[in-house]
């Protein structure tokens, strides 16, 4: 069989369909075992090669993408970290909101040109239909790494400053909330192959114009701040990126202070409606909501609004 990266047999292998993904997203299955209290400890303090945790306020996660000498042109480790790091920010109840950034002079500077080139080029396989068979297996693997921040019930923010090339734009689309710096510009690939792990699928949901996003894909058309806001792409430009990470925490603060069973059933339904017509999604969210409605998190909210106060004053369980 084809050899897989080291540690992937954590990944999830196969395509998923719109309702898989919303399965997942509700009914989500430890990837790794993994008690809440560990995963409390484990992920600020986290090593990984390629990415770098931090606990920025109470229950906001900051996460940089590590590799700045090579503009982070992301490599076998981060394909497999994103997967890692995400789920276990699924499952640690503390975490209620997610900012990602890039260290150094830019966000991504797509796929390592240099470390990742064989890894398509030689696929394993007796003949063509297992080369096919093997290749696909490892597409769907490679999509995990961004789907896997839409399956996280916590909203994740990407805050872009400088170059986001390639896999940037395929891992920006999958974020919930996206804010860029002046300095930030956007490219699609442009290295002789369709895109495969989630730009073209996102995309035209996400951005006001079809034909910008044909532009985007078909010319591999620079985008600039401004055409990015005018167009959806972000929806918000900061002047530098000192000032995009204060206003991404920000966010993520006034986020993380909510109720967690409002936030994450949204993301939820947000997806629910994203994947479904409007009749099935109203269904869902009524069935979600016979049980999410019992929450004592209504009664408390209502009591701070009657009291003048904001959802930080409220002392929300943890979910
Ligand atoms: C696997 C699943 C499917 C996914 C497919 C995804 C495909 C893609 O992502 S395609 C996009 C590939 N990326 C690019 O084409 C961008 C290439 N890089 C650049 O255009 C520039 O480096 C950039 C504009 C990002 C930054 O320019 P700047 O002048 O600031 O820096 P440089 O001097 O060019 O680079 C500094 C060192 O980083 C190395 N480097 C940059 N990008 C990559 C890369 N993608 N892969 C490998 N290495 C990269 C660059 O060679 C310099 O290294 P050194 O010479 O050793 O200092």
């Amino acid at each position: 069989s084809q050899s897989l990266p080291s540690g992937s047999q954590s990944l999830p292998s196969g395509s998923q369909s719109p309702s898989d993904r919303l399965g997942a997203t509700a009914l989500q299955v430890p990837a790794r075992l993994m008690l809440v209290e560990e995963a409390e400890q484990c992920l600020p303090g986290h090593s990984f090669e390629t990415l770098q945790v931090m606990l920025e306020q109470d229950h906001v996660l900051h996460v940089e993408l590590h590799h700045p000498e090579k503009r982070i042109a992301v490599n076998m480790a981060f394909w497999r970290e994103m997967v890692e790091c995400f789920q276990d920010v699924g499952q640690d109840s503390s975490c209620h909101a997610t900012v990602i950034s890039g260290a150094g002079k830019c966000f991504m500077a797509g796929i390592d040109l240099m470390g990742m080139g064989s890894e398509f080029m030689m696929v394993e396989g007796e003949d063509r239909a297992r080369k096919a068979w093997n290749l696909c297996r490892k597409i769907c693997e490679y999509q995990e790494t961004f789907s896997v921040l839409e399956k996280c019930p916590k909203p994740v923010i990407a805050a872009v400053h400088g170059a986001c090339v390639g896999a940037g734009v395929d891992l920006i689309s999958a974020c919930d909330i996206r804010y860029c710096a002046q300095d930030a510009w956007f490219q699609e690939v442009d290295i002789g192959l369709v895109a495969d792990v989630g730009t073209l699928q996102h995309l035209p949901k996400i951005m006001g114009s079809w034909s910008l996003v044909n532009e985007l894909a078909f010319t591999t058309h620079k985008m600039m701040a401004p055409e990015v806001q005018s167009s959806s792409l972000v929806s918000r430009v900061f002047a530098d990126k000192e000032m995009l990470l204060q206003r991404a925490l920000e966010a993520a603060t006034t986020i993380a202070a909510r109720s967690s069973v409002a936030v994450q059933g949204t993301k939820v339904n947000l997806l629910c409606s994203w994947d479904h017509p409007v009749p099935k999604s109203l269904r869902y969210v009524a069935t979600w909501n016979m049980s999410m409605l019992q929450t004592e998190d209504i009664l408390k909210s209502v009591q701070v609004a009657m009291e003048k106060k904001g959802p930080e004053d409220v002392p929300f369980s943890k979910l």
